[in-house]
């Protein structure tokens, strides 16, 4: 078949070139830009941005600088709307736009991050991400939506305050990391490929994790991190993003850090992210968090006019402003001599370079083109969103009553302020879904009566008076189901919580449910609250943890409760007690326990107290035996095996030594009972190596196991590279230490193994020192101002270390 044989048939299964340029896509086939080399599609993607903003003048320029751009029009080039959300889903923003009814007028919905993290399935996220990459590009196919995403988020959630905390995976770094990557590559398509599905954005770089907490708040907050706190727990979720997963877009944040707002730093976009990650790919950009170029100037005061902020955003390599104010204030601050125009060349290279990367130019040649609306929601894309709230719900407690066999001869008590839940599952950044099948839509499926009392008190009502009709449908009911907990009018973007509690009368009404001496249970929906209270409760018969499941979460919750679905989640935050907050500020960035704040720590690594639910905790319908494999590497099969370090760090001839592989260490998983189930391995790292003091255990592998028959056995392979051995310094390098190691699998060991480094430490990354630290002088930042190179060293040439 002839190229253009070829070319007439895509277009007629998918829109014809002609109509795609009349809807928002650049006009090649004629018109200004046909000859450019922006067009050539055989030409260097560098080199076809470059040709493009060549022909663009100084005001044309400076106009596309921010996330609605104009284009071009004189060019042909259309406006680009670069601010698109895709949490977990096509999602309302700016830049994506559902119609009203019919085609275009949902997406799928999937569970929040915070549920999806809980499933600990690499597989599973890849598969998701595809999903919502295809559904983007159908999207962006009939111009309601563009090619670039902001999403993921992936600041880890260190605290359970935290209103934002469910956009995320969870708060271990190493298990962010790996599901990023994973969730990078089922949005990207893979590692570099010709066409990108689309561009993703790693998000809020770095340190951000509050909201408004004690007269602190997110647009002004300086929060203070030593160099081992963010090497060790807030950057690795961005290393992975920047250096191991080839993303295309990186977000810095509203907060500074260490007196630099993220967005004017240098040493953050310059020598953290482009040099020492080598994330230097012309078709990477930068943007800001949406208006955190503004607050450079306001409210940081990091510089004396808006001329200054600007140039301080563009010269630190923020290449797009999320708002208008470069579009504002670039011209006078370039009048002013603040930044070169080659700066601003190099901003936009890498946006149009990103742009060309995603075949915005090349029309039909571009295999996504095909896709439509048939491609949206398809049956694939609803099975997968209910298989991602299966996997990521948590059974925290069961008497023994969990799997109940429902019939059509049985009365439901359905009662709570998430029992008919429809959006409130979806949570934020969310979209119009194909349907929202809440708890009272699962509970029909099975046969059973149901009788549904949604919002008789409401979260906050601390009265029960409200509650009257319950009681009534307790009396009537074989089951009671509470599905309850908290939901986005407790926490959510710009609003941290003030309780980790049960909120208003909920658990008085809970406790009074569970007297009528029946099968009564929790469904516990939204953030973690401290569930000790049902816990200890001997007449709550199970407790299920659901978060926000996404469009199909009430089915998936009433098939773990019947059985049809065994459950396997596992927590990816820490339960506190309720008492937890009072002990640490929320602006208080370590992690470590500290005698002179009377910090109690923060994780499972570093937490000294007793959690409600630790992290990783999860309960089975089954039970599991675990053993490490015979075949191990034959330096493995002794329990005291000893290894050499300088031995290790020999062989390994990587690029980034912390990626050299340790050991590929075979596990078995027997299946004991009678249910099949999945089984979620979480291999833990212990042991007395590095600095003191040691975390209680760090994840260091997990892998989820599927469908493993009673009976019957699974392997996972834990694989260990020297960079998850290692630790990190008080200066932020990542050494590999002499001392004693263990490596347990699950939360309460099943199975452990030991071994021993010897030798000298070996440093596998040296950490680029930060700059001296700025200070305050009558209200504005001075002081240490450009990056490492020009000001890294104090005046004796040392380093500054800990700041
Ligand atoms: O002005 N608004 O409408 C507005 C809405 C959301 C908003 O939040 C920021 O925008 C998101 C951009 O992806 C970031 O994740 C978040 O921090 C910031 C501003």
């Amino acid at each position: 078949m002839s190229a253009l044989l070829g070319a007439a048939v895509l277009a007629l299964a998918g829109p014809a070139l002609a109509q795609l340029e009349g809807r928002g896509f650049p006009e090649c086939h004629q018109g200004p830009l046909k000859n450019n080399t922006v067009c050539d599609t055989s030409a260097d993607p560098l080199d076809r941005a470059i040709a493009l903003i060549k022909t663009f003048t100084l005001e044309e320029k400076l106009n596309n600088t921010g996330s609605t751009s104009p284009g071009v029009p004189r060019l042909g080039l259309p406006a680009y709307t670069w601010w698109n959300e895709a949490l977990h889903g096509v999602a309302d923003s700016p830049g994506v736009n559902f119609s009203d009814v019919g085609d275009f007028s949902y997406a799928t919905s999937f569970p929040e991050p915070i549920v999806m993290g809980a499933a600990f399935d690499d597989e599973l996220i890849r598969a998701v991400a595809t999903v919502v990459s295809t559904e983007a590009r159908a999207f962006n196919n009939f111009d309601r939506a563009g090619l670039d995403f902001w999403t993921p988020n992936i600041n880890p959630y260190k605290d359970p305050r935290w209103g934002r905390g469910l956009e995320t995976p969870g708060e271990d770094p190493f298990h962010i990391a790996s599901y990023v990557h994973n969730l990078i590559d089922g949005l990207q398509g893979g590692y570099d490929p010709k066409y990108k599905r689309v561009v993703a954005t790693c998000k809020h770089f770095v340190g951000y994790d509050m909201e408004s907490w004690n007269g602190n708040y997110r647009y002004q907050w300086d929060a203070q991190i030593s160099s081992q706190d963010l090497v060790e727990y807030y950057m690795p979720p961005f290393q992975s993003c920047a250096r191991d997963s080839n993303v295309g877009a990186f977000m810095c944040s509203y907060n500074a850090v260490n007196g630099r707002p993220t967005c004017a730093d240098p040493y953050l976009l310059n020598d953290i992210l482009r040099e020492h990650w080598g994330w230097t790919e012309e078709q990477q950009w930068v943007t800001s968090d949406c208006d955190a170029v503004q607050n450079v100037f306001y409210p940081h005061k990091f510089t004396e006019t808006r001329e200054e902020a600007v140039a301080a955003a563009l010269n630190a390599g923020t290449d797009i402003d999320c708002g208008t104010y470069y579009q504002h204030h670039l011209p006078a601050a370039y009048e002013q001599g603040l930044f070169n125009e080659s700066t601003l060349d190099q901003a936009l290279v890498r946006q149009y370079s990103s742009l060309v990367r995603l075949g915005y130019f090349d029309g039909m040649a571009v295999p996504y083109r095909n896709l439509t609306f048939s491609d949206v929601s398809t049956p694939h894309a609803q099975q997968l969103a209910h298989r991602a709230a299966a996997e990521g719900i948590v059974l925290l407690k069961n008497d023994g009553t969990l799997p109940l066999k429902i019939g059509s001869d049985m009365t439901i008590a359905l009662v709570g302020d998430w029992a008919n839940a429809t959006t409130q599952m979806q949570g934020n950044y969310e979209g119009p879904a194909p349907y929202l099948h809440g708890p009272v839509y699962g509970a029909n499926q099975t046969g059973a009566t149901v009788l549904v009392a949604n919002q008789p008190g409401g979260q906050g009502d601390p009265t029960t008076d409200n509650w009257r009709p319950i009681w009534e449908y307790a009396e009537q009911a074989d089951v009671i189901v509470y599905a309850g907990g908290i939901d986005l009018t407790v926490a959510e973007e710009g609003m941290d919580r003030v309780s980790i509690d049960w909120t208003g009368a909920q658990l008085d009404v809970i406790g009074q449910l569970a007297m009528y001496g029946k099968p009564m249970f929790v469904m516990q929906m939204g953030d973690q609250v401290d569930n000790t209270p049902i816990i200890q409760n001997p007449n709550i018969s199970a407790l299920i943890w659901g978060g926000y499941p996404g469009q199909d979460g009430g089915l998936a919750l009433f098939d773990i409760v019947t059985g049809k679905v065994a459950p396997a989640g596992r927590l990816p935050v820490t339960q506190y007690p309720a008492a937890y907050i009072s002990q640490i500020p929320m602006t208080d960035m370590t992690l470590r326990p500290n005698a002179t704040t009377g910090s109690p720590g923060r994780t499972y690594q570093w937490y000294t107290g007793e959690p409600v639910f630790e992290f990783g905790s999860g309960l089975h319908y089954t039970n599991f035996s675990i053993s490490f494999a015979n075949d191990l590497p034959h330096n493995h099969h002794s329990s005291s095996s000893c290894y050499n370090i300088s031995d290790l760090t020999g062989d390994c001839n990587e690029q980034y030594k912390d990626r050299c592989a340790f050991a590929t260490i075979p596990l078995d998983v027997h299946n004991t009972g009678a249910v099949t189930s999945d089984y979620v391995a979480l291999g833990f790292l212990t042991g007395c190596h590095g600095p003191q003091p040691y975390p209680r255990k760090r994840l260091r592998a997990y892998k989820r196991l599927h469908g493993i028959a009673p009976g019957s056995t699974q392997t996972a392979a834990v694989n260990l590279t020297l960079g998850s051995l290692a630790r990190v310094d008080d200066y932020g390098n990542t050494v590999l230490y002499p001392g004693d190691y263990a490596l347990m699998i699950d939360t309460q060991p099943l199975a452990m193994m030991n071994f021993s480094l010897t030798g000298e430490a070996v440093t596998l990354d040296y950490w680029p020192q930060p700059p001296v630290k700025r200070v305050q002088e009558n209200g504005y930042w001075v002081g240490g101002y450009g990056s490492t190179q020009e000001e890294g060293l104090l005046a004796d040439g040392t380093v500054p270390g800990v700041m």
